[in-house]
């Protein structure tokens, strides 16, 4: 075994020799990148860029190692370059242990600052007063539709969406004791206890629910009595050392949930983008299916379609579009700018790489 193993593990040391000399010289380009930004004073984190290379290497990977697996590994490389550069300050909705924060480090690898925030407003006005670069939001959730208080920042905000990314949400049942004897409430987020109601309704329909600031915060309060009970990530739980009673307790197998980085950048296109607006008509008969015909009739792609109440009264309600294709494309071009002329109100949250995930 010993005899097997050593001339393996031998050529594994010898690779890793290469890996480290090859990815320090990549870090020292990366530093002279960073040399030249400061000159002009250009941005460091450039997604469009960094979604281009993840592209790259899942097209190019020979395998056996998984696409996704070989973008991970680039992810990092690329954050920890950037971070010799300058490291990013990324606000997101707080506590630590939350999916934002998930969010953050998937779409900027784990070389960033993350700063948490208690609400998704203050995640707003930390990037907007510049405290931190980038916000970190969410917008939808597979199972439960559009984060209504994202949306209505969205429409006031002078940020842009510069980035979106999806993240898996698996809840867990968790404890103390990694039980539910003693049990008498089950604290979660609303959105949380949503997304878990059937299960909840055929395994513990008498334990009276309760809706808490955050899952993070509903494990933190697990943690402390035994008699609650978190429904929350299983990285939340083990932050605050309780056990799993039941994994993947969401109703949705497949529950996601979508985030928006949102900053002062405006990336370029980088090939495969997105482009979020807003936008409300004058409530009259047919006014919705004229305000769209320009995208058809541009051969833009309409991905999402939102409305809100607005609250103001002048106008009915707020669209909310995502269509296909960077801002600077001159079919899409073409197409806002018919939107925009047959609209009571017209908004570009941004255009921006779409996401990987
Ligand atoms: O190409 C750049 O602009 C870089 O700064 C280099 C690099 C990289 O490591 O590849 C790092 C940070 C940017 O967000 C994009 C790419």
């Amino acid at each position: 075994m010993t005899d097997k193993l050593k001339p393996l593990r031998d050529k594994i040391d010898a690779i890793d020799a290469q890996l480290l000399s090859l990815l320090n010289e990549r870090a020292k380009v990366a530093q002279e990148v960073g040399h030249v930004k400061a000159e002009t004073n250009a941005p460091v984190f450039r997604p469009e860029r960094e979604a281009q290379v993840l592209r790259g290497v899942a097209e190019r990977n020979p395998g056996p190692l998984a696409g996704t697996d070989v973008q991970t590994i680039f992810r990092e490389i690329m954050s920890a370059c950037r971070a010799l550069e300058k490291r990013v300050t990324v606000a997101y909705l707080g506590p630590s242990g939350t999916f934002s924060e998930q969010a953050v480090y998937r779409q900027f690898g784990q070389a960033v600052d993350g700063l948490p925030c208690a609400s998704i407003d203050e995640v707003f006005r930390a990037t907007e007063a510049g405290t931190a670069e980038f916000g970190v939001v969410p917008v939808e959730n597979s199972s439960e539709g559009a984060i209504n208080r994202t949306l209505d920042l969205l429409l006031q905000t002078p940020l842009a969406i510069s980035g979106e990314v999806a993240i898996a949400v698996h809840h867990s049942l968790m404890t103390k004791t990694g039980t539910m004897d003693g049990v008498t409430v089950i604290c979660a987020h609303s959105q949380a206890l949503a997304q878990c109601q059937v299960w909840l309704n055929d395994h513990y329909p008498q334990i009276e629910r309760r809706a808490v600031a955050s899952n993070a915060e509903a494990a933190r309060l697990a943690s402390q009595d035994a008699s609650v009970a978190a429904i929350a990530s299983e990285i939340a739980g083990g932050q605050y050392q309780l056990g799993v009673v039941h994994g993947h307790i969401q109703d949705d197998p497949h529950n996601r949930t979508r985030f928006a980085i949102v900053g002062k950048l405006q990336p370029g296109p980088s090939g495969n983008d997105r482009t979020s607006i807003v936008l409300a008509v004058p409530n009259k008969a047919g006014a919705v299916y004229q305000l769209l015909a320009p995208l058809a009739q541009h051969g833009v792609s309409m991905t999402r379609f939102e409305s809100r109440p607005a609250r103001t009264g002048t106008w009915e309600y707020y669209f909310y579009v995502d269509v296909e294709g960077h801002a600077q494309n001159p079919a899409v071009a073409r197409a806002l700018a018919e939107l925009k002329s047959n609209a009571a109100f017209f908004k570009v949250l941004g255009s921006y790489p779409t996401s990987l995930y």
